[in-house]
C-alpha cells in the first residue's frame, strides 16, 4: 500500500479519558503491545493492520454517515454501495495493496457487515480460480480482477440448502447452438440467498446439475453473466432476479433470488478444470478433482473461525469490559459508593470466560487459516490428500466457534444490562452479523456430521494400524492413534496444561468410540445404514464437538509454548485464559471428563475452584486485555465501549440523534391520535 504523508487522524483519541479508565489501565503487569501482535499473527501483521485502518480513517469517503444504526434498509444499501465504489476504485488505482491490507480495510469500511460485493472476492473469484481450466482463466480473470465483473456464489434453492445434489436448477446441453440452458423447473427451485445478487452482481457462478445426452452427471459450477454490463438491467433471454427482502440482519446486502426460464450461456461457460463437455455432448471427468468443487467453502468456513467468531466475541467482550468498569450500580458495603459492575464475581465469571473464548477462537482461528493456505496450496496443484482432514477440521471448527460464540455475544449483551439492549451498544449489530455465520456455509448439524463422518474412518484406520507411520500425517490420525494404542495417563490436580491437551484428547477419543459403538450396534440390528447413521446423530455431533475442542486447546497450547519463550508476563496472563476456557469447558461437559478420563466429581470440583481464583487473577488485566485487541472505535461502533470510556455523553448523543427527534410533536401523532382522540 502507498504511504500517505498526510495521514493525520489518530486511531484512538486518548484526551479526555475516563478517570477510571486510567487507573484501570495503570494495573497492567503484561507488555499489551506483544499480546496484540500475537492476536495479529506477527508485529509486521500489526503494523499493516494500522496503516490499513489509518487510511481508512483518513478516508472521508468511508465515513459511516448518515447514522448506521439509524438508515433504513434503501439508506443501509446506499451507503455500503457508495463506500464500495470508493474502495474498488483505491483497489483499482493502487495495485501494491496486499491482500492482508485489504482485508483490513474491508473490515474498518464495512464495520460488522458483510458488503453486497464481498461474495465476489470471497466465494465468486476463488471458485472461478480453482474450477476454470486455464484458456478460461485467461478469457475471464482480467475482467474479474479489475471488477469490471462482480460475480456472485449462487448455489441454494428456496427448497434446498444443506441437499447440494438435490438442487433442481438444470443446465441441460443444447448441441444444435452449442450451449447450455439453465432453467429452474419449479418454485422451490429458484435460486434464492446468494449475497449481491439482488440488485448489485452482474455475474455469477451458478451450481446446477448438468444434463448431456439425457443423463443427469450431478452438479457442476457454471459461470453467468445476469446483467449488461453497461445499462446493468437485468439480461433478457429468461431471467427474474430481485431482492428477498428484509431479513435478521445484513440489511446492508441484498441477498437476492434469481428464476432461470430456459436461459442460455454458451457451452464454455461450463468451468472446466476437473470436468468438461465436448462439443459433440459427451461429459468427460477427472474423478481425482471432483471434490475441488466443494473448496471455496472450506475457505470461508475455515477463515469464518478468526473473521467472525473470534471477531466478533472479542468485539463484545471489549464492549462489555469496558462498560462494566464505568457503570456503577448497587450497594455493595454498605454505606459506601456504588462499585463498577465489574467487581461483581457473577458479572466477572460471565464476562472473563467470554473473554477467555475469544482469545482462544481468535489464536485457533488464525492457525487454521495459515494451516488452510499452507494445505490449499497442494490441494490446487492436484494433491487432494490433506482435504478430508481440512473439510473435517474447517466444517467442525466453524460450527463450534459460532456456536459458542453467538452465546457469548448474547451474554455481553445481557450483561450490560438495559444500554446492552440499545443500538447504541453496537452489541446487537455484532450478534445479527455473527448469526448469520450459524446459516450460511452451512448449518452447524449438518456440519458436525461431516467432521464425525471423517473421524469414524480416521478411527476405524488407526484401530487397525499398528504403526501411527502408516497413517496419513495429520493431527487428527496422530492423537487418535496414541490415545488408542496407550494407557490412560493420570491426571494430577490443578491440571498442568500439558493434561488439559490430553484430558480434551481423551475425551474425544471416547465420544468417538462411542459414537462408533453406536452405530455399529444399530447395524448389528439389521437396519440400513442411513437409519443406523441418522439415530446415532447424537453420538458422532458430540464427537464432531469434542475434537473440535482438542484442535482448539492443542492449538492455543501450541501458541503458549512459543510465548513461554518470550515473554513472561504475557506467557502468564495468556495462559490464565487458556486454563480459564479449557476449565469451563470441562465442568460444562463434566459427565464426558469423569467417563473418559477417570476423574471424580472432588477433582471437578476443584476445576470449579480454580476458575474462581483464576477470576481473581485475571480482574486487575481485564481492561489491557481487550485494549490488545486494537479495536478502533469505529470498528466496535460503541457507545458503551469506546476507548475513553466517555460512555454516558456517547449515550446522550445518540439518542439526541434519534430522527424522532427531528420535530418535538411527531406528524404521526398528530394526524393519528390527536385528530381523533383529542378534537
Ligand atoms: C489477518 C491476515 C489476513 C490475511 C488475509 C486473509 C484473507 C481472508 C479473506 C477473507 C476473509 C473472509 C471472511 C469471511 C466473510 C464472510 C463472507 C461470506 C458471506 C456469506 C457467504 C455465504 C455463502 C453460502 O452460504 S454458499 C452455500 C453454502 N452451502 C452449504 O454450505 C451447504 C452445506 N452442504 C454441504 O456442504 C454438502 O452438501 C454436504 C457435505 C452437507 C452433503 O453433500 P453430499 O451429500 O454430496 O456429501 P456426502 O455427505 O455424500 O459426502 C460426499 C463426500 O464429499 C466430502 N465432502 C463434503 N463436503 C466437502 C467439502 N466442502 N470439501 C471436501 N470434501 C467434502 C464428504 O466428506 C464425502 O467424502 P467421503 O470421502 O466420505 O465420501
Ligand atoms: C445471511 C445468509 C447469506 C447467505 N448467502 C448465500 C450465498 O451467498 N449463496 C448461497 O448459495 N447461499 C447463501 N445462503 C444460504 C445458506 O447457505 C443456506 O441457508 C444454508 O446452507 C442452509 O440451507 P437451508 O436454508 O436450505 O436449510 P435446510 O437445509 O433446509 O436446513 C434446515 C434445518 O434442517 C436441519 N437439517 C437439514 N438437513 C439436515 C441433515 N442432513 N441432518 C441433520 N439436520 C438437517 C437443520 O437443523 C437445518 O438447520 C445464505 C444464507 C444466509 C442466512
Amino acid at each position: 500500500m502507498k504511504q500517505d504523508e498526510t495521514m493525520k487522524v489518530k486511531r484512538y483519541d486518548d484526551t479526555n479519558v475516563n478517570p477510571d479508565f486510567v487507573a484501570e489501565r495503570k494495573k497492567c503487569t503484561f507488555n499489551i503491545e506483544l499480546l496484540t501482535n500475537i492476536i495479529d499473527g506477527s508485529s509486521y501483521l500489526t503494523e499493516t493492520r494500522r496503516q490499513a485502518q489509518l487510511a481508512v480513517l483518513n478516508n472521508e469517503s468511508f465515513s459511516n454517515l448518515p447514522d448506521r444504526y439509524y438508515a433504513s434498509r434503501d439508506e443501509a444499501y446506499a451507503q455500503n454501495i457508495r463506500k464500495s465504489a470508493a474502495y474498488i476504485k483505491l483497489l483499482k488505482e493502487d495495485k501494491s495493496i496486499s491482500r492482508a491490507e485489504s482485508y483490513f480495510m474491508q473490515c474498518l469500511i464495512f464495520p460488522n457487515e458483510v458488503p453486497p460485493f464481498s461474495l465476489h472476492t470471497t466465494m465468486f473469484t476463488p471458485t472461478f480460480e480453482s474450477m476454470a481450466d486455464e484458456e478460461q482463466k485467461k478469457l475471464w480473470m482480467p475482467r474479474i480482477e479489475n471488477y469490471e465483473i462482480l460475480g456472485t456464489y449462487i448455489q441454494t434453492e428456496m427448497g434446498h440448502g444443506t441437499n447440494v445434489r438435490g438442487l433442481e436448477t438444470t443446465a441441460t446441453f443444447d448441441p444444435s447452438t452449442d450451449e447450455f440452458i439453465i432453467h429452474s423447473p419449479t418454485l422451490t427451485s429458484i435460486k434464492w440467498w446468494p449475497g449481491g445478487l439482488g440488485k448489485t452482481c452482474n455475474c455469477a457462478i451458478v451450481m446446477a446439475s448438468l444434463i448431456t445426452n439425457g443423463r443427469n452427471e450431478g452438479i457442476h459450477p457454471f459461470i453467468v453473466q445476469l446483467r449488461d454490463f453497461e445499462t446493468h438491467e437485468p439480461l433478457k433471454g429468461g431471467l427474474t432476479i430481485g431482492d428477498i427482502g428484509t431479513k435478521l440482519g445484513f440489511h446492508g446486502m441484498d441477498n437476492g433470488f434469481v428464476k432461470f426460464d430456459q436461459f442460455r450461456i454458451p457451452r464454455r461457460n461450463m468451468l472446466m478444470k476437473s470436468a468438461k463437455v465436448t462439443r459433440d455432448g459427451t461429459y468427460q471427468k477427472e474423478k481425482k478433482l471432483e471434490k475441488l468443487k466443494y473448496g471455496s467453502m472450506v475457505f470461508v468456513r475455515a477463515m469464518l473461525v478468526f473473521n467472525q467468531a473470534g471477531q466478533g466475541l472479542a468485539q463484545a467482550v471489549t464492549i462489555a469490559a469496558r462498560y462494566s468498569c464505568v457503570r456503577r450500580q448497587s450497594e455493595y458495603a454498605p454505606g459506601q459508593e456504588e462499585p463498577h459492575i465489574i467487581e461483581y464475581q457473577a458479572q466477572q465469571h460471565i464476562l472473563f470466560t467470554e473473554l477467555a473464548a475469544s482469545y482462544i477462537f481468535y489464536i485457533a482461528g488464525n492457525k487454521l487459516r495459515e494451516l488452510y493456505f499452507t494445505m490449499n496450496y497442494d490441494i490446487q496443484k492436484g494433491d487432494l490428500s490433506d482435504l478430508p482432514e481440512l473439510h473435517a477440521l474447517s466444517a467442525g471448527l466453524k460450527a463450534l466457534t459460532l456456536d459458542e460464540a453467538v452465546v457469548g455475544i448474547e451474554r455481553c449483551r445481557l450483561i450490560c444490562g438495559g444500554h446492552g439492549y440499545s443500538a447504541a451498544s453496537g452489541i446487537p449489530k455484532i450478534y445479527t452479523e455473527v448469526v448469520a455465520a450459524c446459516t450460511y456455509e452451512g448449518v452447524h448439524p449438518v456440519l458436525y456430521l461431516q467432521t464425525a463422518r471423517y473421524l469414524l474412518k480416521v478411527y476405524q484406520a488407526a484401530l487397525l494400524s499398528s504403526s501411527a507411520s502408516s497413517l496419513p500425517d495429520n493431527q487428527s490420525s496422530k492423537y487418535i492413534f496414541r490415545h488408542l494404542h496407550s494407557e490412560r495417563p493420570r491426571f494430577h490436580f490443578p491440571l498442568s496444561f500439558v493434561e488439559i491437551v490430553e484430558a480434551f484428547e481423551r475425551r474425544a477419543l471416547m465420544c468417538i468410540e462411542k459414537a462408533s459403538k453406536k452405530l455399529d450396534g444399530l447395524l448389528a440390528t439389521g437396519r440400513p445404514h442411513h437409519e443406523a447413521w441418522n439415530y446415532s446423530a447424537c453420538y458422532l455431533i458430540r464427537a464432531a464437538k469434542a475434537h473440535s475442542h482438542v484442535y482448539l486447546t492443542s492449538s492455543v497450547h501450541e501458541q503458549l509454548e512459543t510465548v513461554r519463550q518470550e515473554d513472561a508476563g504475557v506467557y502468564t496472563v495468556l495462559g490464565q485464559l487458556f486454563e480459564l476456557y479449557a476449565l469451563k469447558s470441562i465442568v460444562d461437559h463434566a459427565v464426558e471428563f469423569i467417563e473418559s478420563c477417570g476423574i471424580t466429581t472432588d477433582q471437578i470440583n476443584i476445576c470449579i475452584e480454580r476458575i474462581e481464583a483464576l477470576l481473581l487473577n485475571i480482574r486487575p488485566n481485564v481492561l489491557p486485555l481487550v485494549d490488545a485487541f486494537d479495536f478502533p472505535d469505529r470498528l466496535l461502533g460503541s457507545a458503551l465501549g469506546c476507548y475513553d470510556g466517555n460512555v454516558y455523553q456517547r449515550l446522550y448523543e445518540y439518542a439526541l440523534n434519534s430522527p424522532l427527534n427531528k420535530s418535538t410533536v411527531n406528524v404521526a401523532y398528530f394526524v393519528y391520535y390527536i385528530a381523533i382522540n383529542i378534537s
